[in-house]
């Protein structure tokens, strides 16, 4: 019998986000968002499904917290939506916005949890998307004023920032693949949006140092593992083309502060140029104070000639998988993790979401039996164990996600939490995967 364990300084906390959980769309000023506009776009999202009430956390954020003490994390990780502070992106603040995020920070704190905030999780005001949205760069300037306003309020109470999640999934997943919103089908806007986030990213982190407030502040990526389906040469380059779509792409200009030139050469040849101003990439490259890490899957590819952006497909084989179709890798966790610390050094980092979809449902005997989420966490909290015993910086670990929520363009047909959600009655119901991790958070770890 061996023995997983986890340092005591090791920081469990689960992760949420304002559009998937608060609901009262139109409660106290709020703004629209995107969000708002693409889920009322019919096609969009599955069964029509919108935010307007998800898990209602607006009004029962009081609950969330308690099962958050219950559980026993030491932070949680939830966004603020930019439309309840800036309704029209700009202009005049909205107090009650503020009030709302004061009174779950507040919460937080008083239940022993240190909150992590996001500033950017998908929720871009309608009112900026109307001027260009991250295409336009003055889309940096508003969120600038947005980033200052909040770090003012909550920069002594909230002491680890995230300034962006999934940028990745911001530019290409929303402006070329298009699934996301706004919803758009064109690489180089989507490129454009990548950089302008980018550059966003760094501007904050200098305004953030400049305020001398006592946290961290650092950024989240979505990096997935494509491994070569066989050693040949056209096998290997078509994954490291497919990886760096969504690794190097972004953690270069983060951590480096230049952009992977093999892949700038690759979309120059399609035609697309990264509208890169002087100073640029000195602002996206300023240091941080740790990297977040977004981790699913992974899978094989191999080399198809004029297949895709990089003469590349996956091949779907030997994998589990979970209900919304990922395979289940957990040794990817390890292998990229540890790729990024070969190739980036020391810098600590957080896995700011992992988690499953399973399909789920409250049993006769009132528990959610999630067994195949359960058996996901024990795989990856492994990969976790690996990742510290090889001397990666992996100081914590976020569940994704605390509740069953709006999971975008997959609506409420997908769930992800270690608590269920029953969208009739907004009843929150801790499933096997909760206690699980309950266990192993007070116990420092568990048997295998
Ligand atoms: O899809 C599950 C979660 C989602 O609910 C979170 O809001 C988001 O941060 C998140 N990112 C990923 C990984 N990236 C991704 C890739 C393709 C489609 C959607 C997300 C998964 N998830």
């Amino acid at each position: 019998m061996a023995r997983i364990s986890f340092p005591k300084d090791f920081v469990w906390g689960t992760a949420t986000a304002s559009y998937q959980i608060e609901g009262a769309y139109d409660e106290d000023g709020r703004g629209l968002s995107i969000w708002d506009t693409f889920a009322r776009t019919p096609g969009k999202v599955v069964n029509g499904d919108t935010g307007d009430v998800a898990c209602d956390s607006y009004h029962r954020y009081e609950e969330d917290i308690a099962l958050l003490k219950q559980l026993g994390v030491k932070s949680y990780r939830f966004s603020i939506a930019w439309p309840r502070i800036f309704p029209q992106g700009t202009g005049e603040v909205n107090e009650k916005g503020l009030d709302y995020y004061r009174r779950v920070i507040d919460g937080l704190i008083a239940a022993g949890i240190e909150p992590a905030v996001t500033l950017y999780h998908w929720d871009l005001p309608q009112a900026l998307q109307d001027k260009g949205g991250w295409d336009n760069r003055e889309t940096i300037d508003a969120f600038l004023a947005y980033a200052e306003i909040v770090f003012k309020a909550f920069g002594d109470k909230v002491k680890s920032w995230i300034t962006f999640n999934e940028t990745w999934c911001v530019s290409f997943l929303s402006n070329f693949i298009g699934v996301h919103a706004p919803g758009h089908t064109d690489l180089q806007l989507a490129t454009n949006v990548a950089h302008h986030c980018l550059v966003a990213h760094g501007r904050a982190v200098q305004l953030y140092r400049s305020l001398n407030l006592p946290g961290q502040i650092g950024t989240t990526h979505n990096l997935s593992w494509s491994e070569p389906y066989t050693t040949r040469p056209e096998d290997v380059e078509a994954a490291r083309r497919s990886r760096a779509w969504g690794n190097e792409w972004f953690l270069e200009p983060t951590l480096k502060g230049s952009y992977p030139q093999f892949m700038v050469e690759w979309f120059r040849g399609k035609g697309i140029e990264v509208p890169i101003l002087e100073g640029d990439m000195e602002t996206i490259g300023q240091p941080i104070d740790f990297i977040g890490v977004n981790f699913y899957t992974g899978g094989y590819t191999r080399y198809k000639k004029d297949s895709g952006l990089f003469d590349s497909e996956d091949v779907q084989v030997g994998f589990d998988q979970t209900f919304i179709g990922w395979n289940v890798y957990p040794e990817a966790l390890y292998k990229v993790l540890s790729w990024l610390h070969e190739e980036y050094g020391d810098i600590p980092i957080y896995i700011t979401e992992n988690g499953a979809c399973t399909d789920d449902h409250v049993a006769e005997d009132g528990g959610v039996h999630d067994a195949q989420r359960v058996d996901y966490y024990r795989k990856h909290f492994i990969q976790c164990q690996r990742l510290i015993d090889s001397g990666v910086p992996l100081k914590g670990y976020y569940a994704w996600s605390l509740l069953d929520n709006f999971e975008w363009a997959e609506g409420y047909a997908k769930r992800f939490g270690i608590v269920h959600t029953d969208y009739e009655t907004l009843e929150r119901t801790p499933k096997d995967s909760y206690y699980f991790i309950q266990k192993v958070i007070s116990e420092g770890g568990f048997d295998v």
